[in-house]
Formats: C-alpha cells, sequence, structure tokens
C-alpha cells in the first residue's frame, strides 16, 4: 500500500465504502483533473479493484490512443470506449477512472449514470494546463494552441460534467489530501435518493 492509501482516515473509507455498495465509482471530468492518479489511490483506500478505460482501451485494442485515433477517427475510438465501459462498469464494485471525452459522450454518459456514482473532479485551466503541457500523448491536445484548445473543451464541456452525482475540486494540493476530500463527499451522499440503487445494477 502507499503512503497515500494508509493515511485516509479508516472511518472514513468505510463510510465511503459503505454508501457505494456494489456500485462502483466512476471518475470523470477534463484531460489532467487527476482521474487516474487519485482514483487509483482511492481504490485502495476503500479495498476495491480500479480500473482506468483508457488504459483497457490500449489494452483491448493493443495500440495506444493516439494510434487509435489516427487509424479510426475519434467516432471509432468513442464507439470501442463506450463498449468498454459498458462492460467494465458489470460486476463493481469498482473504481473506474474514465477518459475525459467519456462522459461527453450520450450513450457512454447513460452508461456511467446507471453504473454507479459519478464523481467530477473539476480543475481550473491553469491548474490542468500545467499538468497536461509535460507529456504529448493526447491526441486533442495536438494541435497549434493546445492551451486555447484545452479552454474551449472546458467551455464545450464542464455543463456537461456538472451532471455528475459528486464534484470536487481539483487542485494542487497534495494527492493524499484529494484522495480525502474524494472519500469524505461519497461518505456524505448517504441518503440521496438520486443515486442508482444497487438493485438496478446488472
Ligand atoms: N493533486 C495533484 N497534485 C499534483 N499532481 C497531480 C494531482 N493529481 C494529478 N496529478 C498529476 O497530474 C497528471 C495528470 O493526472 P492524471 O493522468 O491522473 O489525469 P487524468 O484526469 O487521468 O487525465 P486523462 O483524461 O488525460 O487520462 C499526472 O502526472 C498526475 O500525477
Ligand atoms: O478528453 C478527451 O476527449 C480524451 C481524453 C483522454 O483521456 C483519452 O481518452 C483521449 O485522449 C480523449
Ligand atoms: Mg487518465
Amino acid at each position: 500500500m502507499t503512503e497515500a492509501a494508509t493515511s485516509a482516515a479508516p472511518a472514513l473509507s468505510e463510510k465511503a465504502r459503505a454508501v457505494l455498495g456494489k456500485r462502483n465509482l466512476i471518475f470523470v471530468g477534463l484531460m489532467g483533473a487527476g482521474k487516474s492518479a487519485i482514483g487509483r489511490l482511492v481504490a485502495q483506500s476503500l479495498s476495491i479493484p480500479f480500473i482506468d478505460t483508457d488504459a483497457e482501451i490500449e489494452k483491448v485494442s493493443r495500440m495506444t490512443i493516439s494510434e487509435l485515433f489516427a487509424a479510426y477517427g475519434e467516432t471509432e475510438f468513442r464507439a470501442l470506449e463506450t463498449r468498454v465501459i459498458e462492460r467494465l462498469l458489470r460486476g463493481g464494485p469498482r473504481v473506474v477512472s474514465t477518459g475525459g471525452g467519456a462522459f461527453i459522450n450520450e450513450n457512454t454518459r447513460h452508461q456511467i449514470k446507471i453504473g454507479g456514482i459519478s464523481i467530477w473532479l473539476k480543475a481550473d485551466l491553469d491548474v490542468l494546463w500545467e499538468r497536461v503541457n509535460k507529456r504529448d500523448h493526447r491526441p486533442l491536445l495536438k494541435t497549434e494552441n493546445p492551451r486555447q484548445t484545452l479552454e474551449n473543451l472546458m467551455i464545450q464541456r464542464y455543463p456537461i460534467y456538472a451532471e455528475a452525482d459528486v464534484t470536487v475540486l481539483s487542485e494542487n494540493v497534495r494527492k493524499d489530501v484529494m484522495v480525502n476530500e474524494v472519500l469524505a463527499a461519497v461518505a456524505n451522499l448517504s441518503g440521496e435518493s438520486e443515486l442508482p440503487s444497487e438493485g438496478e445494477l446488472q
């Protein structure tokens, strides 16, 4: 176990785990929000499996996301993403970190909404940019002005991410602080009637 995983208060992890039941916890949000990094640590704290949908797509296709975009285009990538996520959401509980565009696709968003509790890691442009500009593996940001592209995506997507069950601000604080904020937000959901019931899950 990592330091971050062990540092979450056990009572908080237990409460969040109880709220989750058989439901998945599904991270959504823009590139660089921390879905993969924080999702992995949250799964460790909850002692449930972690899956990253981008990594799973790369595994099943034996191609990188960039190669998939280049060979088949975004539309085909989204169709594959929907199928993979639908499969991964069966048989929870799991923590599932999605790719940045997954919740924007109507079909995938529907799967996520019925598959568990969705959590939006919301970050401002400076935070996202500082994190994503260090690497160039994100095909949507291979533009003349990637910072502007990221800002345009924020404008288009933030109203849709806002449909998630929970929103947690992703700031430049230590990852274990983020993990605790996520666990607290989930723990506080007890009694919310809008969430998909465990009985509805496949
Ligand atoms: N709270 C944090 N503090 C500092 N760095 C962070 C924090 N959260 C994430 N990071 C770092 O930011 C980078 C991007 O995070 P991550 O890959 O988890 O984003 P993502 O939301 O999964 O993006 P994508 O949609 O592209 O998969 C990583 O290097 C990660 O370690
Ligand atoms: O924001 C997006 O649309 C994407 C984010 C990444 O996680 C990958 O899923 C892919 O690069 C597309
Ligand atoms: Mg990721």
